[in-house]
């Protein structure tokens, strides 16, 4: 029997040895007990690392063990490796099949994973690859849509103001007609771009976003048009195709589209007028058939005046324009935003923390710079430093607790007068403390105060030291 399994042992490792495939095999605890030279040479690693360690501290996101579990095999599925698992860094993508091994008691005893690597099998998983990608982009996208937000049935607020532009967008998603969205930031441009796009006949091909502004200008052109494979030195393998085209059929949201360098305008205006797109290092321009929702917190029309920004893209971009409206200016939606986020933590931490009425009066006479993204954060970072179950004004940042807030406290003449210093002093004390991650010897330091003195204060504002959200 033992020379029977040797011999078994000698073919084995002959045909692991011949083929041009990767061959792995674990034990029933996921350990590794064979693997060969192709396979280690992909992963750019040794047998000695492999044999012998459990499966998952090689390929961390390895399927073997679940083969065993569930008893079956699996033929030809693409694997992802993880960044920094192979020594190939643009081969991520292989076709692997993978089986578990049964005794004649029909006991799982181990598992095989096959891995191609010759060429026409790469072909073929580079294509799939491609189909994986936009695969993983439709799901991402699907998961955007139903989860409400982007549309403008899941849209939060019933302020009149907000009603009129949410009537305006609902119109433009019945058409293709370009749209530019104005306003501050943080008042919800991204999320109307979405919903508009969402509520169109456009909403089953992808929305493709940009930020112009966040994107070096010598990389823009071929971020938004794409290249050939070759087109310059450090061109990807394959070429790019770029946000354009990969927005075919649907919708391109160009965020920040003050910040678009000159000659940028000049090659987008192309675009909207003629319907086409110029790829770097392309022979032709393509055909593209999409929407564009172009959207800024800069004054365009300053921009046209003092010649930084193109007349002609301006009026071609501009033919809808929604004013996004500042949370200051739609003061009954306040409340709604603050509940609504703080809910959503509340399920997330299964809390039931709520507002004092203090904060809720402070929330109504605050000037929300920074609109709904601030108010989402302040929810966020008073939920963190809150002690009780009551989001107090001692819990907000020391910027919203200021004199500009009398209406928010109580009490009359001195009393009044104590309460505002010592609500503003533990706001400072409290955001002083989460700077210096709950240091006290570094927040007092910062603050010039001796520890002693800190501790004090913390006693006397019953602030404990805390981990952050
Ligand atoms: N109607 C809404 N309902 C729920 N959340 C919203 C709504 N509008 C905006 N938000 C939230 O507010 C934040 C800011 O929104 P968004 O990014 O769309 O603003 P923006 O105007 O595009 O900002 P910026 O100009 O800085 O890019 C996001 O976290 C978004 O989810």
């Amino acid at each position: 029997m033992d020379n029977n399994l040797d011999r078994y042992k000698y073919i084995f490792d002959e045909i692991l040895t011949m083929t041009d495939d990767g061959f792995i095999v674990v034990d029933r605890e996921g350990v590794v007990t064979d693997i060969n030279d192709q396979y280690c040479d992909f992963l750019g690693t040794s047998k000695e690392n492999v044999i012998g360690k459990n499966i998952k501290e090689t390929i961390s996101n390895s399927k073997m063990i679940d083969i065993m579990q569930n008893a079956c095999r699996e033929e030809g599925a693409i694997h992802k490796f993880v960044d920094g698992e192979t020594k190939e860094v643009d081969n991520r993508f292989l076709l692997v099949s993978r089986s578990c091994v049964f005794n004649e008691k029909q006991e799982v005893i181990a598992s095989v994973a096959q891995v191609k690597f010759r060429l026409q099998t790469l072909d073929c998983a580079q294509k799939l690859m491609k189909e994986y990608a936009e695969l993983e982009f439709y799901k991402e996208e699907y998961n955007k849509i139903s989860t409400n937000q982007y549309t403008f049935d899941g849209m939060i607020g019933s302020s009149k103001k907000f009603l009129g532009i949410k009537k305006m967008g609902m119109r433009a998603a019945k058409n293709s007609f370009p749209v530019l969205l104005t306003g501050e930031t943080g008042t919800g441009k991204e999320v109307f771009a979405r919903a508009i796009h969402n509520g169109s006949d456009r909403r089953s091909k992808p929305m493709v976003s940009i930020n112009c502004g966040a994107i070096p200008s010598e990389l823009l052109e071929s971020e938004l048009f794409g290249y050939e494979e070759g087109s310059f030195t450090g061109a990807k393998k394959g070429g790019k195709i770029g946000k354009f085209l990969q927005a075919d059929g649907g919708t391109i949201f160009l965020d920040e589209i003050g910040d678009m360098p000159p000659d940028m305008q000049v090659k987008l205006l192309r675009v909207l007028q003629e319907k086409e797109v110029d790829k770097i290092g392309g022979a032709e321009p393509v055909s593209v058939d999409i929407r564009v929702i172009a959207a800024t917190r800069q004054n365009l029309v300053k921009m046209v005046r003092e010649g930084k920004f193109r007349e002609d893209l301006y009026y071609r971009l501009n033919v809808i324009n929604i004013e996004m409206i500042p949370l200051r200016e739609r003061r009954e939606d306040i409340l709604i935003f603050a509940n609504y986020f703080l809910n959503k933590i509340n399920i997330e931490y299964k809390t039931t923390t709520t507002l004092s009425k203090e904060v809720k009066r402070c929330f109504q006479g605050y000037s929300w710079p920074g609109n709904i993204r601030e108010l989402d954060n302040v929810i966020r970072s008073s939920y963190a430093s809150c002690d009780e179950f009551i989001i107090q004004l001692t819990d907000l940042p020391a910027k919203m607790v200021s004199s500009h807030n009398v209406n928010s406290f109580s009490g009359s003449g001195e009393k009044m007068l104590k309460n505002m210093v010592d609500s503003y002093e533990c706001s400072i004390i409290k955001e002083v403390l989460k700077k210096c991650n709950w240091n006290c010897q570094l927040t007092a330091n910062e603050l010039g105060i001796h520890r002693s003195l800190l501790y004090k204060k913390m006693d006397k504002f019953g602030i404990k030291v805390k981990k952050t959200l």
